[in-house]
């Protein structure tokens, strides 16, 4: 057992020093696309001009006879794009599958430069991350990387759900994770049958007015996912990384998929993922503060001086709590603003009205 003074000592010798901090740079959308897919490979120097994050996929949505396609495909697709600010994911395959061994491999190294992050599905506990941590850092050392790859945990299994904690804390590499609604749903024996998303039988009922148990009862439908993106959320906080929903399966429900991404968002994920390119505009809109939002967490940053205390802005008092939800809303909003000026004008705008 290595002491915890060694938790951020490489675990090979000649692989990079783990990272302290996780790199903050925008990931409002980590958009999937199949590597092996001729037709979505061709988009993907466009696509990257709009996107925070692309990911090569090889795991699910792609076909087992398709999975050396993928990851070939991907390993051409790095090589020959300059992706510019966009960072370069990959999901590799799980690690009980035959694929993953090879994806690792092979990606670290030939394109382990280009990398930024890789998505580990299934999770289970630590002891998952502790097997990718150390072949990750033996793979780099040999590859001759000098920048270490971070890693990323889907929540997708029971068992992960129970033991997020310790996976959020269980390397130094560890990015993020983002909630895997679909395989959740099939591990924890849930009875529905779509990616994400609500259902509308899952819901609360008002009681009855009178002897008709039917008449004048309102119901509302409730969030299945609550539970475990608080929990997430809290995991993610509490070790300094960072937390995602993930993905929206009904492509042409735009509008609940908005919604779902909000959730989210106003719990404390960062992002979400796009699966189509429809739902990339979306993360970016629900993942990005409204500029309302930033104008008037600035103004109540200025009116509270130096954060203590307790003050009336337009009948509502802010006090040393409230001004800290406003500096988070403003860091993040001077971290997107600062790779994106149409948001920073956006956000400049409303501030100037706010003051005048
Ligand atoms: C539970 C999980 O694990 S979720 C994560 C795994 N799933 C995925 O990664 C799914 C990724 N997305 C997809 O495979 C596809 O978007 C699908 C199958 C959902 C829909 O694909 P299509 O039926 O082709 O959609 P549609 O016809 O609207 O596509 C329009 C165009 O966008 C392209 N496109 C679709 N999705 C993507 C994408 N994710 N990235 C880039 N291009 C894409 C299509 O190739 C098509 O191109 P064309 O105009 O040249 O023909
Ligand atoms: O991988 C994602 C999921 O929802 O399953
Ligand atoms: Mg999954």
């Amino acid at each position: 057992m290595r002491s915890p003074k060694d938790f951020f000592a490489p675990l090979a010798v000649g692989a990079p020093q783990p990272p302290r901090q996780i790199p903050v740079r925008p990931s409002r959308m980590i958009h999937f696309f199949d590597p092996g897919n001729e037709k979505m490979a061709a988009k993907v120097p466009d696509i990257a001009k709009k996107t925070d994050v692309l990911l090569g996929n090889l795991e699910d949505a792609v076909r087992a006879d398709r999975k050396e396609a993928a990851r070939a495909g991907l390993v051409s697709i790095a090589k020959a794009t300059d992706f510019g600010r966009t960072q370069l994911w990959t999901r590799v395959n799980s690690l009980d599958s035959p694929w993953v061994l090879d994806d690792l491999i092979t990606l670290v190294t030939e394109i382990g430069d280009k990398l930024d992050v890789i998505m580990v599905p299934k999770v289970e506990g630590a002891q998952d991350i502790h097997y990718v941590d150390r072949l990750l850092a033996q793979l780099e050392a040999r590859a001759g990387l000098t920048k270490p790859l971070l890693v990323h945990a889907i929540l997708e299994t029971a068992s992960g759900v129970a033991n997020v904690e310790e996976i959020a804390g269980a390397s130094p590499r560890m990015q993020g994770i983002s909630l895997g609604p679909a395989d959740l749903a099939a591990s924890r024996r849930m009875k529905t049958t779509r990616v994400g998303g609500g259902h509308p039988g899952y819901l609360v009922r008002t009681d009855p007015v009178g002897d008709d148990l039917n008449e004048g009862r309102t119901t509302y439908q409730q969030d299945l996912w609550h539970y475990t993106v608080a929990r997430m959320v809290d995991a993610c906080a509490m070790n300094g990384i960072l937390p995602y929903y993930g993905p929206f399966g009904d492509i042409r429900d735009v509008v609940a998929c908005e919604d779902q991404f909000r959730n989210a968002f106003l719990l404390g994920c960062v992002g979400a993922w796009s699966l189509h390119p429809v739902q990339i505009d979306i993360a970016k809109k629900v993942f990005s503060p409204s500029p309302a939002d930033v104008a008037w967490a600035r103004r109540v940053i200025a009116e509270m001086g130096d954060g203590t205390g307790a003050v009336m802005i337009d009948g509502k008092m802010q006090d040393d709590a409230s001004v800290k939800q406003c500096r988070v809303v403003v860091e993040l909003a001077d971290e997107l603003a600062a790779t994106d000026p149409e948001l920073a004008a956006a956000y400049d705008a409303a501030t100037k009205e706010t003051q005048s």
